[in-house]
């Protein structure tokens, strides 16, 4: 019989079989098979440890499964070949420390098996046709020197590159965009050397200022809409159908239902009939190049303008002597209701807040939309009509799958409405509190994360036009969507809130040390505070006033003690608090960015969506 072979050589002509159709690679098959004495190869203790073959002129695809075997392989370089297809799965050679697999022509995307080589120092994957995102979770090889991804079609945005041994860094010449992140790791790389040859690049990195605009009406990534799954469902995440939803809110003021919008309305609609009557009067047309539609309802009195695009001044000026009683829909919204329908409405009360009042309307024709009534006080004081106007614009852009969509605003002498879309799923503050049982169990650490990450991206998502914040941030303002998603609301409003509308406590806990006494010194990082305060509730199961000040240490075993945590939990689970700690630092500076604190969160979930796929491919 003939000798067996051993199974490094195995490995080693298997990859020869397909690899190299040119036959370049000179093995002695019919010898010995001393395959420590081939070509390229290195062995120690009779294993191979290094396998260099390149600019040998091999040409073929690299077959799965044939070098994985290579278990004590410390070097690979197969760089400068002409091997093509998709790298293999190389997740086996966990002791690989050097990588070469540049200029072949290598295509797909950029392997996810080579995030489990933690021992990595070197990966050169440049010169291929590798295309794709690169993975957020890149930034688990804590190791690396040197990474080269040079001259392929990477595309999408940076990972939060924070390897403090990263050396050498070339992604230039792909298709990378958006903001460089602004880590330590990433400002020591020179904006030529390391990311030329990627035009969608921005940020103080590579001295290019990001457009906001270009984000902020760019597509939404779906993955932040991914509903829970159905065992999370079943965990905690629990429908509360909207006839029985209850709110501290309702508890304080009570239920109303009748035609609360209705009487509020019929002021306003005396204001757009006289503001008609003396358009007739005028025997002008309302009527201008595809900016406002004259509307059948017009004639009925509705008054109802749609608002495209960027106005110009003439349509201002023209405007201004209309602007009492108009319902203006944002953004080229379909206007799919009139004043007078949602004047018909039948009205229930939600709550009241620091801003306003808000009712459920549910029109005529069945449709149920949010109208949240700003204060009088409010109404006259935050800033002129024009101001509201211009702001509102800005704002009715805003479209995100973790935002309740703003469809339109009402202005009238004292009057302001803002109509949203209303979500039947409750709030995150009826989720997390539960108005059935006392004492309610925290929420799954998986739930807790999924909601973390839709929060933070719908806040970094206003965070990118400069000049918006949230401003009130906190669990009522969370409302849960279709798929259970989690959804900002009342965003960008704060500065319309009642300055002498006494807060309950649970309101104040959300508000940074800096904008505790005036709103106006609030800034992005003052929502990265309530943001920090709003994870800690939701991991807790406490009311914000509830929490004590601790130092993050201590908040760990305090988030463990509440959650009744053995230790059996799971550690991604210190790793969200660690991200509540960070977020609620006491001053501004030293929180983070809400874009870094989304990176983070996704770099958590990774993490889990990796184990889980080790473990499933391992066993
Ligand atoms: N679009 C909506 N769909 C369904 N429920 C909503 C919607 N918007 C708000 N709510 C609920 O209505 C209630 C009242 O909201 P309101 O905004 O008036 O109070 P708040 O959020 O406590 O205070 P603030 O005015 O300071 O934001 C809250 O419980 C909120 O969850």
């Amino acid at each position: 019989a003939p000798p067996m072979l051993p199974s490094d050589a195995v490995s080693l002509v298997s990859f020869k079989r397909e690899a190299d159709q040119d036959n370049k690679l000179l093995y002695s098959l019919n010898e010995s098979y001393d395959y420590c004495q081939w070509q390229g190869v290195k062995c120690a203790q009779g294993r191979v440890v290094r396998f260099v073959a390149q600019s040998m002129g091999l040409r073929g695809p690299f077959p799965p499964h044939s070098l994985t075997s290579l278990d004590q392989l410390r070097v690979l370089s197969l760089r400068n070949n002409s091997l093509f297809g998709p790298i293999p799965d190389l997740s086996p050679l966990v002791n690989l420390k050097s990588l070469f697999l540049d200029h072949n022509n290598f295509s797909g995307s950029f392997p996810p098996s080579l995030i489990f080589l933690h021992r990595l120092l070197t990966l050169s994957l440049s010169h291929n046709r590798l295309s794709g995102p690169l993975p957020v979770n890149l930034t688990l090889l804590d190791r690396l020197i040197a990474l080269r991804l040079n001259s392929n079609h990477f595309s999408g945005t940076l990972p939060f590159f924070n390897q403090t041994t990263l050396k050498v860094l070339d992604l230039s010449y792909n298709n990378l965009s958006g903001p460089v992140p602004v880590t330590p790791t990433l400002a020591k790389f020179n904006a030529t050397t390391s990311f030329s040859g990627n035009p969608g690049l921005c940020g103080e990195i590579v001295h290019k200022e990001c457009d906001p605009r270009s984000h902020f009406f760019g597509p939404a990534t779906s993955s932040s809409t991914t509903p829970l799954s159905q065992s999370e469902q079943s965990q905690g995440i629990v429908v509360v159908p909207s006839s029985t939803t209850t709110t501290k809110h309702d508890k304080k003021t009570g239920l109303v239902v009748g035609f609360v919008v209705a009487v509020v309305l019929v002021a306003a609609f005396t204001l757009t009939m006289v503001s008609l009557v003396r358009k007739k009067q005028n025997g002008k047309a309302f009527r201008a190049k595809g900016v406002v539609l004259e509307s059948p309802e017009v004639e009925g009195g509705g008054g109802v303008v749609v608002v495209e695009g960027e106005r110009e001044v003439k349509m201002r000026k023209m405007e201004e002597a209309h602007r009492s009683g108009k319902l203006v829909f944002c953004c080229g919204e379909v206007q799919s209701y009139t004043l007078e329908m949602l004047m018909r409405a039948s009205a229930e009360l939600l709550g009241r807040g620091s801003v306003g009042t808000t009712y459920k309307a549910v029109m005529d024709s069945r449709l149920i939309v949010t109208v949240k009534r700003l204060d009088g006080k409010s109404a006259a004081a935050g800033s002129d009509g024009e101001g509201f106007e211009r702001h509102m614009e800005v704002v009715g852009r805003l479209r995100h799958p973790n935002l309740v969509p703003l469809r339109a605003y009402f202005q009238a002498k004292g009057e302001r409405l803002v109509i949203y879309d209303y979500q039947p799923n409750g709030s995150l503050f009826n989720l997390v509190h539960g108005s059935r049982s006392a004492r309610a169990k925290p929420l799954h650490w998986t739930s807790c994360l999924k909601i973390a990450e839709d929060v933070a991206h719908g806040l970094a998502y206003i965070h990118q036009v400069s000049s918006l914040i949230h401003g009130n941030l906190k669990s009522s303002n969370v409302l849960l969507g279709m798929d259970f998603e989690a959804c900002i609301t009342d965003y960008c409003l704060a500065l319309f809130a009642d300055s002498s509308f006494s807060e309950d406590p649970d309101s104040a806990a959300y508000k940074a040390p800096e904008a505790r006494n005036s709103s106006r010194r609030a800034t992005a990082k003052s929502d990265v505070y309530a943001f920090g305060v709003l994870l800690i509730e939701l991991l807790t199961g406490k009311h914000p006033s509830q929490h004590p000040f601790l130092a993050p240490a201590d908040l760990q075993d305090w988030v463990r003690a509440m959650r009744d945590d053995d230790g059996s939990e799971d550690n991604r689970l210190e790793m969200l608090t660690e991200v509540a700690s960070i977020c609620s630092a006491t001053s501004p500076e030293q929180r983070p960015a809400m874009w870094q604190v989304l990176k983070m969160i996704q770099g958590i979930k990774d993490s889990v969506t990796m184990e889980d796929t080790a473990l499933t491919g391992l066993s």
